[in-house]
């Protein structure tokens, strides 16, 4: 089944495109890497799928409707440093704000609430967490956090927006590990810029520098490759073309 489909859709913000004949399909079950160079539509694609934003032109269906119908069903996580460390609010209060309908300020969460929350957290392994404060958290752990908000409303797609940008190697690892599991029940889309996720169990790719390059296999195909070294001649780098030649300095 289909959860996602996009169709020859371009998008500008304002005159130069953004995303030009970009088309998607996203099936349930799948673990889709999309990675591209800073600037290449990464996080437009994503507001697109979530209804921010319409295209120019082309179609998106998300679960058969027009985007931002079946938000609820889709989990957001976006990237930890988003929270304000500074803000005082517990792993419990942060976790019960993904009860999307339930987010005015002067709303009482149920104890069926609470205890939803608490299943939740502990299925990302932070249970025993709830009572702490967020900013009193590991980079890992609040990314954990993060990801048990996206799941309390049991939706069947989660988006991670950059998840691991600023966790350090081996909490990285514990992190996809984590989504690694999560994947064999959830559809998962995960954008980065960070190659190493195709080390992950990811089981497609796509790579996003203003036209979409997709493989229905976990690898790299060498034109996605040149995009993300910076050698292909679409590259949208506003400093202009690289050459391949420029990185004779780097250690082979
Ligand atoms: N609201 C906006 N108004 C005008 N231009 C924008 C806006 N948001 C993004 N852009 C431009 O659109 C292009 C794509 O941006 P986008 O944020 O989608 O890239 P990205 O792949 O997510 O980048 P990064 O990896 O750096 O987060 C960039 O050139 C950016 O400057």
């Amino acid at each position: 089944m289909a959860i996602i489909e996009i169709n020859d859709v371009s998008f500008a913000y304002e005159r130069d495109p953004v995303l030009e004949k970009v088309s998607l399909k996203v099936s349930k079950g799948d673990f889709l890497a999309v990675l591209g160079p800073n600037g290449g539509g990464k996080t437009t694609l994503l507001k697109l799928i979530l209804g921010l934003i319409k295209p120019d032109k082309g179609s998106i269906k998300v679960f058969g409707e027009k985007p931002g119908k079946y938000s609820k069903n889709i989990g957001y996580v976006p990237q930890y440093s988003y929270i304000n460390k500074n803000f005082p609010l517990s792993v419990m209060e942060s976790v019960l704000m993904g009860l999307t309908k339930k987010k005015l300020l002067n709303f009482k969460y149920t104890e069926t609430d609470k205890s939803r929350a608490l299943e939740t957290l502990d299925k990302v392994d932070m249970s025993e967490y709830s009572d702490k404060q967020i900013h009193d958290l590991s980079g890992g752990q609040r990314q954990r956090v993060l990801v048990a908000r996206a799941l309390l409303s049991d939706p069947d797609l989660i988006i991670l927006d950059e998840p691991t940008s600023n966790i350090d190697p081996y909490g990285k690892f514990c992190f996809f590990t984590f989504l690694e599991e999560l994947s064999r029940e959830k559809t998962i889309i995960l954008v980065s810029h960070n190659i190493n996720v195709i080390a992950t169990k990811i089981n497609r790719v796509a790579c996003v520098n203003r036209f979409l390059y997709y493989n229905s296999e976990p690898v790299l195909t060498k034109e996605m490759v040149e995009i993300l070294y910076g050698t292909h001649d679409e590259h949208v780098c506003s400093f202009g073309k690289y050459f391949s030649d420029d990185f004779t300095h780097m250690e082979k």
